[in-house]
């Protein structure tokens, strides 16, 4: 149930579109039951008195004026209903993108990436069920009953009652019994398919270790067993459709009979018009059409129920994100302050950036990956963090970032962050991290990510400050070739330059580096790193990195351990401490070299 309320939350702001749709809806079937009525009454007019029919001209444009009713109600209510259902998809992806975008760390942590793409994609594609199916049937038969039940009552009560009664079992009863016959079968459908989507991502992205480790047939094997748990759940579904189908076919002309065998009666004891009874034998058969839907429908709603089951799932690791906030320290509220900060950063020197007391914790019943982080960064200072691994570096980042829920305070110029909103805080940052992603589009839609509408030359500039002109140049297509999934068309070092240039062409005062060097070979790096300290000109710099040798141009040096900054100072301070953790790192890095070199 929880998972229909907050499905129905999407439906609230759309309520007077849904309300039309229902409307028409209802009133395209009404128009059907005004056809059907008036050419049973045409035929039966003109069976049991031909000299008359020339004095029909009533119900002859009855059925004319129906006819077209019927197509123009169709027509719109079709309009309508899509476009109240994808109106409430993109809703949903908006919902589900933000949410992502959020808790990405974690949540990538605890669900695999093909898990939340089949979410993103599949689960909430089958939310469109939720009007169409769910929600817009079943109102459009309760009114068409309402109406047909009235219109027989009016000769027979006892026929209007056992009208309402079949309908209500056509329409109700059986729609349930295949709902929860359909339930299990729904869940374990969703559930496979999204399994087997998973599972033949993660076998495409790991083709190469497959074939190495020559697990391709045991891969298949769980392929094709999965792919037999969809094959019977889809069968279990569609058994009970059809069987659904064929009692509502039953008990529609269950419902014909019985209204035909009251009726007739009526014909000599109340006088009713003979010509009238074919008339209602038709609007029996048209109301039923309301109906008619619902069966099939209703397994829907299974699927619907468990998609939305899913979705949720994903969110619920962060419970204050379901109502629309990520609770960082301080909230966020604009002040005057804050817009004049960002309003000077791009023209001015990058500001003084000043963390204090940060701290950060992943779940409640881990430790802190950061326990009280103090740090000042002056405008164009250029600071080293180094650490063990798992000493908290790349959470640091990730807090300033806001990837990540985090206590204590964040300063820029003074003002205090937690006034601002994610995207002026992200502003601040231009970022490179060792895995930059490149989108499988050209190079210059992946550059103008940074600066959507950047001109070719502005472009350039940005690809030259990064050192990949050259490599421009090579191309046959330029800026236009595409890169490839993850950028493969490219080797690391040069996905790196081109990440780089797009982090330039940002713009923003602060630039951070997460081991952007990470599995460069030597001279590559040298390369990547005169590029990088060329286009750090004019701005500060927060770089993370494992390689000691050849920090020795940074300003400061932090060095990290379980969450906290344990020394800080230049590169000659800490190397002349034989006691400190950066000398002891030094030594060590040494020895590997000269281990390397000698061998
Ligand atoms: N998403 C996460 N969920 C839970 N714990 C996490 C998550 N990411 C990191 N951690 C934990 O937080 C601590 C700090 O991790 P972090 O990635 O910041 O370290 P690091 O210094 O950057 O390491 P490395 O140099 O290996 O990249 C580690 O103990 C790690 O296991």
């Amino acid at each position: 149930m929880k998972n229909f309320t907050w499905l129905f939350r999407f439906l609230v702001p759309y309520k007077d579109r849904l309300a039309l749709a229902v409307l028409l809806g209802f009133l395209a079937i009404a128009a059907n039951v005004g056809l059907m009525g008036t050419s049973g009454y045409l035929i039966a007019a003109a069976a049991l008195h031909p000299s008359t029919i020339l004095l029909l001209w009533v119900p002859i444009v009855g059925v004319r004026f129906f006819g077209i009713a019927r197509s123009v109600f169709r027509y719109l209510e079709r309009l309508a209903s899509h476009d109240l259902t994808f109106r409430i998809l993109a809703q949903v992806r908006v919902w589900f993108y933000d949410r992502l975008e959020r808790l990405q760390r974690t949540l990538l942590q605890q669900h695999r990436s093909s898990d939340v793409l089949a979410a993103a994609v599949t689960d909430v594609e089958s939310l469109q069920n939720l009007y169409l199916n769910v929600v817009a049937p079943p109102l459009v038969a309760i009114l068409v009953g309402l109406l047909s039940v009235i219109l027989i009552a009016r000769y027979s009560t006892l026929a209007g009652v056992l009208f309402g009664v079949c309908y209500g079992i056509s329409g109700g009863l059986v729609p349930w019994l295949s709902l929860r016959l359909g339930e299990r079968a729904g869940v374990t459908q969703v559930s496979a398919r999204t399994e087997l989507q998973a599972q033949l991502g993660d076998a495409l992205a790991g083709m190469t270790e497959l074939l190495v480790d020559g697990r391709t047939e045991a891969y298949l094997a769980r392929l094709e067993e999965k792919q037999k748990q969809l094959t019977t759940a889809l069968r279990q579904r569609n058994t009970i459709v059809s069987v659904s189908a064929g009692t509502f076919v039953f008990i529609t002309n269950a419902s014909l009979w019985l209204t035909l065998f009251l009726l007739i009666p009526l014909v000599r004891v109340q006088h009713v018009p003979g010509v009238e009874v074919p008339s209602l034998l038709f609007i029996v058969l048209a109301s039923f059409e309301a109906v008619m839907p619902l069966p099939a429908a209703m397994q829907a709603l299974s699927e619907t129920k468990a998609a939305a089951k899913r979705i949720r799932k994903f969110v619920q690791s962060d419970e204050a994100a379901a109502d629309g906030t990520v609770e960082f320290s301080g909230g966020h509220t604009e002040t005057v302050g804050a817009v004049g900060v960002l309003g000077r950063l791009t023209k001015q020197p990058p500001p003084v950036l000043e963390v204090q007391d940060l701290r950060v914790r992943y779940s409640p019943d881990e430790p802190e990956a950061l326990r009280g982080i103090h740090l000042r960064l002056q405008p164009r200072e250029r600071m080293a963090v180094v650490g063990e691994s798992g000493s908290g570096k790349s959470t640091l980042i990730h807090a300033l970032l806001r990837l990540c829920p985090y206590e204590g305070h964040v300063f820029a110029d003074g003002v205090d962050t937690s006034c601002f909103d994610d995207e002026k805080v992200r502003n601040l940052f231009s970022v490179v991290t060792q895995d930059a992603f490149l989108f499988h589009v050209s190079v210059a839609d992946n550059l103008r990510l940074a600066k959507p509408g950047a001109s070719l030359e502005e472009l350039r500039q940005a690809v030259g400050t990064a050192q990949a002109l050259d490599l421009m140049d090579k191309l046959t297509f330029g800026f236009e070739t595409v890169v490839g999934e993850g950028g493969t068309r490219f080797s690391g070092g040069e996905r790196q330059r081109l990440a780089l240039a797009r982090a330039i062409l940002r713009d923003a005062p602060i630039l951070l580096l997460d081991e952007p060097t990470r599995g460069l070979d030597a001279v590559t790096e040298m390369r990547f790193l005169e590029a990088l300290w060329r286009a750090a000109k004019d701005r500060s710099v927060l770089y993370i990195t494992h390689r000691l040798i050849g920090l020795e141009h940074m300003d400061t040096i932090l060095v990290m351990q379980n969450g906290q900054i344990v020394e800080q100072g230049t590169y000659h301070e800490l190397a002349m401490r034989p006691d400190s953790l950066f000398f002891q790192m030094l030594q060590l890095e040494r020895n590997q070299l000269n281990i390397a070199t000698n061998a």
